[in-house]
């Protein structure tokens, strides 16, 4: 739960320090197999694959990239032994701009609205813990399979921030109502294990590379199907729900500002900075 924190100046310390931790590379990278016509998508933010506004901008024009080279299949991954993502960068909700942070979730939803829409088959190949944005990530994706000792979960309301409809309904389509609801509202992290037992992931892997058979396994049940039946199907299945957020996307911005430049919002944060800092020591 968060705790208020009273002096800035931690906070402060703790904002110069992560913004200096710098990836190498580029942002995202993409190995394609032309036999298959699988390309492996490697989230490549060091440290964490924390969520910025300009990674979010490189995982979007990813898939753009992806969706003209008619690829047959995608798998997500992270090339971190620990953390496939961990969600938002939570530098981008400490006293933003209101201008960034409109972008920052304009570009939260068009990242969910690009991978959740993808005509090829797409699988999350969880090798590390996914809170939050990390798990949306994984949402997204029609399969997904993960590394056992980890954890995933939305845990936003731990962090003060409600979870958005369009998010909500993602979980529910994945675990059921009555999971997704208690899960929502509680910001449960669960266990590999338990993930596979309500149906967040649909299978575990002891290890990446037997994640990583597993995902070309779920990739290969497609390899004689007509790709346009299959893309067509998913599209039906998940276009409406695209719509329905773009419908409502300033409304949700707008939800998000109030929530996250509120003082109450902003003292809960320092003091979840800190807690982050303080498990290290
Ligand atoms: C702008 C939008 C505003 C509001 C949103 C409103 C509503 C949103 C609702 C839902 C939509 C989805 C969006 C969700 C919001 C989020 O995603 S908030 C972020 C939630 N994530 C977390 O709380 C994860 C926190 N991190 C951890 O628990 C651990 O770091 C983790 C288990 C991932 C890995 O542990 P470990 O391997 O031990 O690594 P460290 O803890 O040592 O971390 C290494 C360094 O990375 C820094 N770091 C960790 N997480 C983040 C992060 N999310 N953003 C930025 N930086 C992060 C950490 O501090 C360490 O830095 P240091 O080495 O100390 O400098």
């Amino acid at each position: 739960m968060l705790r208020k924190i009273a002096n800035p100046a931690r906070l402060l310390t703790f904002q110069r320090t992560m913004a200096s931790t710098a990836s190498t590379g580029p942002l995202v990278r993409t190995e394609l197999d032309s036999q298959t016509g699988y390309a492996t998508v490697i989230l490549n933010r060091a440290p964490v694959n924390s969520l910025s506004l300009e990674f979010m901008a490189e995982i979007i024009k990813t898939v753009d990239e992806l969706e003209r080279s008619k690829i047959r299949g995608m798998i997500l991954t992270s090339p971190s032994s620990k953390v496939f993502c961990a969600g938002l960068d939570v530098l981008e909700m400490v006293n933003p701009s209101e201008d960034r942070l409109r972008s920052v979730w304009r570009n939260l939803q068009d990242t969910w609205a690009k991978l959740y829409g993808t005509s090829f088959p797409t699988v999350a190949l969880i090798n590390g813990h996914a809170p939050a944005g990390g798990c949306l990530l994984a949402l997204t994706c029609e399969y997904r399979i993960m590394c056992s000792n980890f954890s995933i979960g939305l845990n936003e309301t731990q962090l003060g921030l409600a979870v958005p409809p369009w998010l909500q309904k993602t979980m529910r389509n994945t675990v059921g109502s009555r999971e997704a609801e208690i899960a929502c509202i509680k910001g449960t992290m669960f266990s590999s294990e338990e993930a596979l037992k309500i149906g967040l992931v649909d299978e575990l892997a002891a290890d990446k590379g037997e994640a990583m058979h597993k995902a070309c396994n779920y990739l290969d049940t497609f390899k004689n199907m007509s790709p346009y039946a299959r893309s067509a199907t998913k599209l039906l299945l998940r276009n409406k729900k695209i719509e329905d957020m773009k419908r409502a996307r300033e409304d949700d911005i707008d939800r998000v500002v109030k929530n996250v430049m509120n003082s109450d919002f902003q003292a809960g944060l320092a003091a979840y900075l800190q807690s982050l800092k303080d498990r290290k020591k």
